[in-house]
């Protein structure tokens, strides 16, 4: 309860002054990813760039934006973070044009184990937030799709939370965003937005990834970006790309098929207030009742 006035506080306190913003344009970009890293850096730079001409104020890149998603390529394009080159790549861009940068995600090489992660960048060009992937994507759907992430990458242990002008993000990687109890307690540590980079396939992408997507955003009464790889039909793993914004009621703000394009969404403050005052379920959830229950089942 703390934490939800919290979020109050700061609405009130910012979005009366003319200064501060009370709505953040968003730039979700849906990248067309080869095997070739420097072209890819390349073509996510020139986006961002768009983005910024199209008065973004955060922009974001799809999970393993530099390299083609699958086991076999992680160690070749692995880097180290913050000192590999596409993080300088990065972190240049963001001072460039002067923007919240959401590095999709790279394969990270640390002390030889591989990770799955999200870097973010402030304006100035600064680290403010690395995450690894959690929930690493280990699944057999018997004709359709086997995957097994764990055959190459180590799991991250931490959540991630950033700050946008005292506003705080959560952070996951795409399978996170299966788990419910990760976007609840970025909820529950006051956050107004969850992102996601996330490439979604061509089995689960049309089952799950929107409802995936809504639902956290429903549950949690904040918005929700989920940015994809655009569909490569040459690649070992086909991407299901429709990248989308969903707000704090669960509906669709922005959306897109499968092509390479960015499109944009308003992350608006006062909508998730009145959205939490409206249904107030933060509150009136029953842990007394829930914890008793799980911990005995
Ligand atoms: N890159 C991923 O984590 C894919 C997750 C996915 O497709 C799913 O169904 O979950």
């Amino acid at each position: 309860m703390k934490k939800f006035n919290n979020l109050f506080r700061i609405l009130s306190r910012n979005c009366n002054m003319s200064s501060s913003k009370c709505a953040f344009k968003v730039a979700l970009i849906q990248l067309h990813v080869t095997d070739d890293k420097n072209k890819n850096i390349e073509n996510a730079l020139k986006f961002v760039r768009t983005a910024k001409e199209n008065s973004a104020d955060i922009a974001i890149l799809p999970e393993c934006f530099n390299c083609p998603y699958g086991t076999k390529y992680f160690l070749k394009y692995g880097e180290e973070i913050p000192n590999g080159e596409t993080c300088k790549s990065l972190a240049q861009c963001a001072k460039k044009n002067n923007i919240y940068l959401v590095g999709g995600s790279i394969p990270e090489l640390q002390e030889k184990q591989l990770y799955n992660t999200c870097t973010v960048w402030n304006p100035l060009g600064q680290m403010i937030a690395k995450h690894r992937k959690i929930h690493l994507f280990d699944i057999d759907i018997p004709g359709k799709i086997t995957f097994k992430e764990s055959d190459a990458l180590s799991s991250g242990n931490q959540i991630t939370i950033f700050e946008i002008e005292k506003f705080k993000v959560g952070l996951g990687i795409c399978y996170d965003v299966r788990f419910p109890e990760l976007a609840n307690i970025y909820r529950k540590e006051g956050c107004i937005f969850i992102i996601y980079p996330g490439a979604f396939n061509m089995t689960t992408g049309p089952l799950h990834w929107k409802l995936l997507l809504r639902a956290r955003a429903v549950d949690n009464q904040l918005y929700v970006a989920g940015v994809s790889p655009a569909r490569n039909e040459n690649s070992d793993y086909v991407a299901w790309g429709h990248s989308l914004l969903a707000n704090p009621l669960g509906e669709t703000e922005a959306e897109t098929e499968h092509q390479e394009t960015i499109i944009y969404g308003t992350v608006d403050l006062k909508k998730i207030e009145e959205t939490r005052q409206n249904i107030p379920i933060l509150s009136q959830r029953r842990t007394d009742l829930y914890d008793i229950l799980y911990h005995h089942l």
